[in-house]
């Protein structure tokens, strides 16, 4: 190709015929190369055609709407930039194939034969021009071609100056850099990038169709600098010598491979790279200010691009976080196999009035763990549902004394021998309460009893099968079923929370068991300074600042007990064997850990208009798997658990022929039930 003479010659105008079409002309708006190009480039219409339409009809001014002289949509503006890309492609191989054995006619005609609108841009495309703006392709073709030729005559004349159309590409001032650092000749100021207007002759005169104002995005223009950027590097990678890389090269050695080394990186890290390898003005003889202005132009650019491909990168779906491993794993087995609601639920529900709200209820468990009852201080009538108890300080002394020793009966709200099963358990304990606290009443369900007596287990039980389940997967699990059938009934909207506090120590301090999964953040030690108690005169002793952690399906719930039962100190895994004892003893420490974990319910009802929800009360239901630590003995908590919800109390009391509620405890439960 040859140095076509200063500054690139055209521009774009569009008329119709008298057919009525819509008609291209494309006006020659530098009188010194504008013959030349007019003739080596793909004309649109006939001579006669394009006279005719300049005369009849002038493109409206740039800036105009989609319809004016030049002004093309966005989908053009994209074509543009590929056949852009297709014809530097085309461009660079046909040089490093045939080294200037083709004419700048072959050229420019083989380059017009072979750029094609890819089909992703396609859509609004009808055959040769935009339904949108009407812009022909023949349009477009010609600004890719005059943008290569540009670069060819930069390339092959350095006292030449095209750069009309590279300049809108890489800006005039990045141009600027790359004459000064001597990467590009340097420009007549008169020759290029003129202001629309009217030039020396008289004619108006329209910058090229690429100079002109489009109606472009922040991401059209981000699209057309990473097209810029990757038209770099693909040229340096298929061997054409940017202007930057020839200079530098020689100097560098093996800086090619070092490129093309980096093929997978970023284009940030490789525009990046790149201005590491080439040197720096100071390291590099003959190299100018230019280079660092250059390269550091690239790297700013590939930053800018990195942000917006980010940018577009959020749109697409995240990959959704792999959930933490428990050591439990309740809420598989609540989704797999949720525990079947028992039928005194129905029952109850049937008799709504009368849900025993306001109760404290207190149910002994006989558990078996190995110790001869028949020996024992302790003696059960279940159907009377009573216990007998002889005063444990005449523990050992012969059962005529002990009968001498006035007995006493304590009567419960139910029994449960030594076979009861966990379901049995759970649904007796749960029927009432989560009934009432549905309907919006407060409730607590705790466990007392000595150390290994299966405190943990009928709290929580095991994760082996919906028949090991203990009181807390199993409230869960039936409370959300209960909320189910009240929407259903009453419209009723509800919302569950769900938080986990533990008291441990001698010093009784507070845990956020959820603050992990609140925050997200792992590798706390889990204090939280946030949680403290609070006496509140009306509600008494309140626990505050705890995470409430919001769970719209039993499977979540059951999701947070277990990490709260693999956040708390103790960390124990629910045993599976009866009587197992080969566990150590805990520590006192250990033994010494509370967990009260509670479902907050709030409800919401739909007003009468049905727009809106109003605030429908608020319930909680507190389960606590007490520890039985010496010191602390769990009568803190315990009475903290009786004031947390003044109404609707169940007390699971654990007894064993030998290990006993404590007498006192038995009386002051008495006074508390019946
Ligand atoms: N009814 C039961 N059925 C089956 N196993 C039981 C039963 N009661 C207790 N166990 C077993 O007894 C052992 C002690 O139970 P667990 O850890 O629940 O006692 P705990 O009262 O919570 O102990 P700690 O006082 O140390 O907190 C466990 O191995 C548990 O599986």
């Amino acid at each position: 190709m040859s140095a076509g003479g200063a500054g690139l010659g055209l521009g774009a105008g569009r008329d119709r015929s008298a057919d009525g079409r819509r008609l291209h002309t494309f006006q020659n708006i530098d009188p010194q190369c504008g013959a030349a190009r007019a003739s080596r480039l793909p004309q649109p219409m006939d001579r006669k055609a394009q006279s005719g339409a300049a005369e009849r009809g002038r493109p409206r001014a740039a800036g105009g709407g989609g319809t004016g002289a030049g002004i093309c949509c966005e989908k053009c503006n994209a074509r543009l930039v590929e056949l852009k890309r297709q014809a530097l492609r085309l461009y660079v191989t046909s040089r490093g194939l045939l080294a200037h054995n083709v004419t700048d006619s072959d050229m420019s005609a083989s380059l017009a034969e072979k750029l094609q609108i890819p089909e992703g841009l396609q859509k609004g495309w009808s055959s040769d021009h935009c339904e949108t703006c009407a812009t022909h392709l023949d349009q477009l073709k010609q600004d890719a071609i005059a943008m290569v030729q540009s670069l060819d005559e930069a390339q092959s004349n350095p006292g030449s100056a095209p750069l009309g159309n590279l300049s809108s590409i890489v800006g005039s001032r990045n141009i600027a850099a790359l004459q000064r650092g001597g990467h590009l000749p340097t420009l007549n100021p008169s020759s290029h990038h003129r202001a629309p207007g009217r030039h020396a002759q008289g004619k108006p005169q329209y910058p090229p169709h690429s100079m002109l104002p489009v109606r472009s995005s922040p991401s059209a223009v981000a699209a057309h600098a990473q097209q810029l950027l990757e038209d770099n590097w693909s040229v340096s990678k298929l061997g054409f010598q940017h202007p930057h890389l020839t200079q530098t090269q020689a100097s560098m050695g093996s800086s090619r491979s070092s490129v093309s080394d980096i093929p997978t990186r970023s284009v940030a890290e490789r525009s990046v790279a790149s201005a590491r390898i080439y040197p720096t003005p100071s390291s590099t003889a003959g190299s100018t200010g230019g280079t660092s202005a250059a390269a550091s132009f690239f790297a700013r650019a590939a930053q800018k691009l990195n942000l917006a491909s980010k940018k577009r990168k959020k749109h697409a779906p995240e990959p959704q976080p792999e959930l933490p491993v428990f050591p439990t794993n309740f809420s598989d087995l609540l989704k797999a196999s949720p525990p079947a609601v028992p039928p005194c639920f129905l029952r109850t529900s049937s008799k709504r009035d009368n849900l025993g709200v306001g109760k404290v209820k207190v149910m002994l468990r006989v558990c078996p763990t190995g110790e001869d009852i028949a020996n024992s201080s302790l003696m059960v009538d279940q159907r009377r549902k009573q216990v007998t108890l002889y005063d444990p300080s005449l523990n050992g002394v012969s059962h005529r004394r002990m009968a001498v020793a006035a007995p006493k009966m304590f009567a419960f709200d139910a029994i449960f021998s030594e076979d009861a099963s966990q379901v049995e358990v759970c649904s007796s304990a749960l029927s009432d309460i989560l009934q009432s606290v549905v309907g919006g009443a407060d409730g607590c369900v705790f466990c007392y009893g000595h150390s290994r007596l299966g405190k943990t287990y009928t709290m929580a039980g095991n994760d082996d099968s919906s028949q090991s389940l203990g009181v807390i997967p199993c409230s869960i699990a039936w409370l959300f079923r209960l909320i189910n059938e009240q929407k259903q009934k009453t419209g009723a909207r509800f919302s569950v929370r769900v938080s986990a506090v533990e008291v441990f120590g001698k010093q009784e301090n507070l845990r956020d068991l959820l603050s992990e999964q609140a925050t997200g953040s792992t590798g706390s030690n889990g204090t939280s300074p946030g949680v403290y108690l609070c006496e509140d005169p009306v509600f008494g002793v309140q626990l505050q600042n705890q995470s409430e952690l919001r769970a719209p399906t039993a499977e979540k719930a059951a999701f947070y007990l277990d990490a709260a039962l693999a956040a708390r100190s103790t960390a124990r895994t629910p045993t599976t064997e009866i009587g197992l004892q080969l566990q150590e003893e805990p520590e006192e420490e250990n033994r010494n850990s509370h967990l009260l974990f509670t479902l907050h319910i709030y409800q919401y009802r739909i007003d009468k208009s049905g727009k809106g929800g109003v605030a429908g009360g608020r319930s909680r239901l507190h389960l606590i798997d007490l520890g039985s630590g010496e010191k602390s003995s769990g009568k803190a908590t315990g009475s903290v658990a009786l004031t947390l919800s003044a109404l609707g109390n169940v007390i699971l009391a654990l007894v064993n022929g030998a290990k006993h509620v404590p007498y006192s405890t038995l009386q002051w439960f008495k006074s508390k039930c019946l």
